[in-house]
């Protein structure tokens, strides 16, 4: 039930390397969040993955077709980080153009969505504020009814209430519609509340990716003085904390004793682990 997958794609800027050797499939039915630093690689992912931009080597598909050439695939819909939306349109104007441009088009169902984030449809995009731009965009997304919806940064504009709004009908369109998802963000609770796949990029290389749960249960700190080797069986240490007494480890839970102490480890815990470790290692 993959939905987009990726396999060895490589992306160069002007010799810069900007993806590396990138590998991983979302399923549909599916919250995949895309979590890395400033300059990581997920919005040229993104791109390549919508068809906007060409990988240099690497194969990409979407909902079971080898993409080649630039151009969005019908099913795909993508929001991007800076929420392109025709400056002197009406969001009615939006709308009728989101149904005239698109055979798929539900446009009760975007009407709603914008009706229930407030935004009047006779205002002009210009006069929006960034966070009622954001639901615009999405509303466009969703009302083509797509079935890999691509989201780049989509909660950055959003207030804690607007963010659990577009929560719950992004919820429910994967619940309900079994739409794949792929989202980034900078935000981890965010992530925690919403995706359940992860994956992490770190200098355009994947440092980490599974499922929330697999990935939470996988992982532990170990606390205390001396060489964690010696407790930690066949788990690996994914990174040693300055002061060398907090230890994030991959691997079964090992049995606190002596001077050694176990804690659960959070998703800040593991990604922040993930992308200081050294690349081996992740
Ligand atoms: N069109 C371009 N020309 C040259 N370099 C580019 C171009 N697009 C991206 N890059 C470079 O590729 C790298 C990855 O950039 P990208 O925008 O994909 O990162 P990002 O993870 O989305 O960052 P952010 O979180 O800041 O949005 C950066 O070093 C960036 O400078």
């Amino acid at each position: 039930m993959t939905a987009l997958s990726m396999r060895g794609v490589h992306k160069s800027f002007r010799g810069r390397s900007a993806l590396h050797d990138c590998t991983f499939e979302v399923g549909r039915g599916s919250v995949t969040a895309l979590v890395g630093a400033n300059g990581a690689g997920k919005s040229t992912l993104m791109s390549i993955a919508v068809g906007m931009l060409a990988a240099d080597s690497g194969e990409v598909a979407v909902l079971g077709h080898a993409r080649s050439r630039a151009g969005i695939s019908p099913g795909l819909a993508y929001v991007a980080q800076h929420k392109p939306l025709y400056r002197s349109f009406t969001v009615a104007d939006m709308l009728r153009f989101g149904e005239h441009a698109n055979s798929h088009w539900d446009h009760d169902y975007a009407r709603g969505l914008v009706a229930d984030a407030d935004v009047p449809e006779e205002a002009r995009v210009k006069t929006l504020s960034p966070g009622q731009r954001t639901r615009v965009a999405l509303a466009l997304a969703l009302g083509r009814r797509p079935e890999v919806l691509l989201l780049d940064e989509p909660l950055a504009d959003l207030d804690p209430l607007a963010r659990k709004a577009v929560a719950r009908t992004l919820m429910a369109d994967v619940a309900e519609r079994g739409t794949a998802v792929l989202l980034s963000s900078h935000v981890l609770a965010e992530v925690d509340e919403m995706a359940d796949r992860l994956l992490v990029l770190g200098h355009g290389r994947i440092r980490l990716s599974g499922a929330l749960d697999d990935l939470l249960a996988e992982h532990y700190l170990l606390i205390g003085s001396g060489d964690p080797a010696t407790v930690i069986g066949a788990g690996e240490v994914v990174e040693t904390r300055p002061g060398g007494r907090t230890h994030l480890v991959r691997g079964p839970r090992a049995a606190a004793g002596g001077d050694w102490l176990t804690e659960a480890a959070s998703l800040d815990d593991i990604v922040l682990a993930h992308l200081a470790a050294p690349e081996e290692v992740a």
